[in-house]
């Protein structure tokens, strides 16, 4: 693959996906949100496009990835009535609606530093941890690269919209064993 090949999307499920029922959460960055927007608007598109409703479609923002597993962990937990007031010391169930899958959305490049290198390896291990930890399939939808026009490119501006895969895939996965 050359420099300027880059993915084009997956390939579709042969199963046709029926979203209507599921409740979805994305949980993006405000870091880079000239990039992270469109991804998540990708995102949105392909999730209405599974018939998920847009009221079932909830949004929550964090400064940066390395943010991300912590969000989403605790807005799961809390969507499953297991919400903790820590400030009480003792535990509050809340009667919210369980959320079906989460999708994590941001966009780290590389400065001239480690710092790339070290949110990148905590927040793809975190997020993946917080699926397995929960058994709500969180999507990694975290941009690493090396440059901002490889991050453009795949958030649709000049290339394929990485987000559409990321909707697609909460879908399936929120769906899988059902
Ligand atoms: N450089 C990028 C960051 N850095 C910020 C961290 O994610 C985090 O918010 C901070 O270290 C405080 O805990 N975040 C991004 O999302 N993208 C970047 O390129
Ligand atoms: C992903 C980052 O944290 C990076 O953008 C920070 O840039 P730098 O390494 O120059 O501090």
């Amino acid at each position: 693959m050359g420099g300027d090949d880059f993915h084009k999307g997956v390939k579709q499920p042969s199963t046709k996906l029926d979203g209507s029922a599921l409740r979805i959460l994305i949980v993006h960055t405000r870091w880079n949100s000239e990039i992270v927007d469109p991804l998540v608007e990708g995102s949105i598109t392909a999730l209405v496009n599974y018939g998920v409703k847009r009221e079932n479609i909830i949004l929550r923002d964090v400064p940066g990835a390395f943010e991300l597993p912590s969000a989403a962990l605790r807005l799961i937990r809390q969507s499953q009535g297991q919400s903790q007031n820590l400030l009480m010391g003792s535990p509050q169930v809340s009667s919210a609606m369980p959320f079906d899958a989460a999708i994590c959305v941001g966009v780290l490049i590389k400065g001239s530093t480690m710092h790339f290198e070290y949110i990148a390896d905590a927040t793809s291990h975190g997020i993946m941890k917080v699926g397995l930890d929960t058994g709500v399939p969180v999507i990694f939808g975290v941009l690493t690269c090396l440059t901002e026009e490889q991050a453009t490119q795949r958030a649709g501006m000049g290339g394929h919209n990485h987000g559409a895969d990321w909707g697609s895939a909460a879908v399936e996965m929120a769906l899988l064993g059902l």
